[in-house]
């Protein structure tokens, strides 16, 4: 939500009441680029306005019957002021109440109170229809709303004559242009502290099912289970990929998709999105850093948001190539200090993403150094400037790339709409709604927990006189993640192959089971080709090199190597810039120290004794043995290994 107007005619527009509050009025307008919801209250007026882009979905629902023994001194008595709504098709519809409810849900922008910044809140407006005598007309009225709401929400235009001509019905075929393509979800329950499961189920679910996103559910049952079923499936019957773990899982996806002779095709058509339930999520967090997302406060909820958004956003990958292999890497090539922190703390995974503290401060004090060889093809027309916005009274110069002024896709051209239709509605009442999502839940009963908070939070609406006791609105419990109904909630549509208590795998369709295989040298990889000499032959004479100890030379092609690492503050998804740090043998602890403490702020480029420098391609040859070489926090070979940019070769979701 902010204070810029919504611009252009509105598609619908409507007035309505709180009823608890005599002289006041809501008037509602939905435009192409949001709900404006303009309260004017004894001579005062007051707009709020909630983006388009902010809206996830919405609901059509009524009022549920209450039982038999419902009453206020009855210890289950369904309390006063709770409204409980169902599904329209449900059996359990109230058929006193005449009013159709329509549940518009939102995550807008707020103000961060604790800490400065923002934050997403979730916010349910709550539009009652009722100004007809006709359930069935004011829940034609709400689905109209409805339509409008998706199809803006999609850029799709709006179905001529729904909303011109009163008679006008909104049918199932309305909705048909918007239907999509189920979402194919990998999780792994071992990510990070193993919580995948549960977060997946408590707080991405619910936040799909606003948005009625359907997803078909693997849960992985072995390392490289996602690589095979991703190289091996017929993908296309799926509109995207979203992985719910760290960057582990998601290395082995992009793997698996060049596995695929049709690997163009796929990476094409398949955006990737990531849920972070890892130690690192480099990825996650950086998605979020590239457009200017406040990840850090909710980091699930940034993230399923841009699976739910799912804007197509080109994001560069490097080819690696080892003695033994080539593979495609979203995150870094490392060698030296943090590479050792990285797969030397695998033993502390429990521990989530504190195990590179605790590690780097072992490595710190047993400090070791490698000796080597690094060339590097430097990126072209790069000057060494002062570095940007990213660390306040720097001093030092560093070199980096310039912008390369890559605009994000508007993906909101201006579209067509049938003109405003003022309803004849007029008793109909409104109730906004703000949770603000601490920890990130967004089910419904976990807010019943809280009913009595909540209902001093929100309007407390009288009984309307129809029957209806109104007020906060709440989902039947079978919306909820936590619902007794069901172990795993899904979205209509959705289906889950997880494993069964027993342990054993329930895989339904799509084929037979993936056994573990151990990748080796024998895995065919396709993908563009290398523009580079082969390992063995030597490097062009333009490339720079640098011989010598170093204590680490670690390339990133994201801002981000974990959520607090911000390693490569200038890095964008698309930039086709590898940004290689150099630190050679010679610095001493204190300085390491600050150069480690600086990483989660950037501050970490004001140590002299790191260069970085943004390159298009390098080799590395260590000499020193016993080290650790990683792609991606993978361990890879250690020997020789070289990289190269491939400039928007994938494509991931973003807001
Ligand atoms: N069911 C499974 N059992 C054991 N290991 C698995 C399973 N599924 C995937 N894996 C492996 O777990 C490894 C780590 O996964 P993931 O990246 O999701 O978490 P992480 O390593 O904690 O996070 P990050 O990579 O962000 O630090 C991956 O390399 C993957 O091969």
């Amino acid at each position: 939500m902010d204070d810029v107007s919504v611009h252009g005619a509105p598609v619908l527009e409507e007035t309505f009441y709180i009823l608890s509050k005599k002289n006041t009025v809501y008037r509602v307008k939905l435009t192409e680029k949001g709900l404006s919801l303009q309260k004017e209250s004894n001579g005062s007026t007051k707009i709020e306005i909630i983006r388009i882009n902010d809206i996830v979905g919405c609901r059509c629902l009524r009022s549920k019957r209450r039982s038999a023994g419902s009453c206020a001194c009855h210890p289950n008595a369904i309390r006063r002021n709770n409204l409980r709504v169902v599904d329209e098709n449900s059996s359990e519809q109230d058929e006193k109440d005449i009013s159709a409810y329509l549940y518009i849900y939102a995550y807008v922008l707020k103000k961060n109170r604790v800490k400065s910044g923002q934050k997403r809140e979730r916010m349910t407006i709550t539009l009652r229809f009722r100004s007809f005598d006709k359930y069935d007309d004011n829940m034609r009225e709400a689905q109209k709303w409805r339509l409008a709401v998706k199809c803006l929400i999609k850029n799709k235009a709006i179905p001529r004559g729904i909303l011109t001509s009163e008679d006008s019905q909104v049918t199932a075929q309305s909705f048909s242009h918007l239907e999509e393509r189920k979402l194919l979800v990998l999780l792994n329950p071992k990510s990070g502290p193993g919580k995948a499961r549960e977060i997946f189920q408590q707080r991405v679910v619910p936040m799909l099912a606003e948005a009625e996103v359907c997803f078909d559910l693997h849960v992985t049952k072995h390392a490289n289970y996602a690589r095979d079923f991703v190289c091996t499936k017929n993908i296309y019957q799926w509109r995207g990929l979203v992985v719910v773990g760290g960057d582990g899982i998601m290395f082995e996806v992009i793997n698996g998709l060049f596995e695929r002779e049709d690997w163009q095709k796929a990476v094409k058509e398949l955006p990737i999105g990531v849920i972070p339930c890892g130690s690192g999520n480099g990825l996650a967090k950086a998605i979020s850093y590239a457009v200017g997302e406040p990840y850090d406060q909710n980091p699930v909820l940034i993230s399923t948001l841009s699976v739910i958004k799912c804007r197509c956003t080109p994001m560069d990958l490097v080819r690696v190539e080892t003695k033994s292999q080539f593979l495609f890497s979203f995150l870094s090539v490392g060698w030296g200090l943090l590479s050792d922190i990285d797969i030397e703390s695998e033993r502390l995974r429990a521990i989530g993403g504190q195990r590179f503290t605790v590690w780097s401060v072992a490595r710190l004090i047993g400090l070791r150094t490698y000796r080597g060889r690094l060339w590097y093809l430097p990126v072209a027309g790069c000057k060494v400037q002062s570095p940007q916005n990213y660390v306040s009274g720097l001093t030092r110069s560093v070199s980096h790339c310039a912008e390369t002024g890559n605009k994000p896709p508007d993906i909101f051209p201006p579209s067509s709409y049938t003109p405003v239709h003022p309803s004849r509605s007029y008793h109909d009442s409104i109730d906004v709604h703000y949770r603000p999502l601490q920890g990130g839940y967004c089910d419904e009963d976990a807010a019943t927990d809280s009913l009595s908070l909540e209902n001093s939070l929100v309007h407390t609406l009288e009984d309307s006189g129809d029957g209806v006791e109104s007020g906060r609105p709440r989902l039947d419990s079978y919306y909820s993640a936590a619902s007794r109904h069901s172990a795993y909630f899904s979205t209509a549509g959705s289906e889950y192959r997880s494993l069964a208590d027993n342990g054993s795998y329930m895989g339904v369709q799509g084929g037979g089971d993936i056994q573990p295989r151990r990748l080796n040298s024998s895995v065919r990889m396709y993908g563009p080709p290398s523009q580079l000499p082969a390992l063995t032959q030597p490097v062009p004479d333009h490339w720079s090199s640098i011989e010598g100890d170093f204590v680490l030379v670690h390339a990133s092609y994201q801002s981000h190597l974990g959520s607090d690492c911000l390693f490569a503050p200038n890095s964008k998804l698309a930039d086709g810039v590898i940004w290689l740090l150099v630190i050679r043998a010679g610095i001493s602890r204190s300085q390491l120290l600050q150069f480690l403490l600086g990483l989660s702020s950037g501050t970490h480029l004001l140590v002299p004794q790191a260069e970085m420098i943004p390159v298009t391609a390098f080799r590395l040859e260590p000499e020193t043995s016993g080290g650790h070489i990683t792609v991606d926090g993978e361990a890879v070979d250690y020997g020789p290994i070289q990289a190269e940019i491939m400039p928007n070769l994938a494509n991931i979701m973003s807001m």
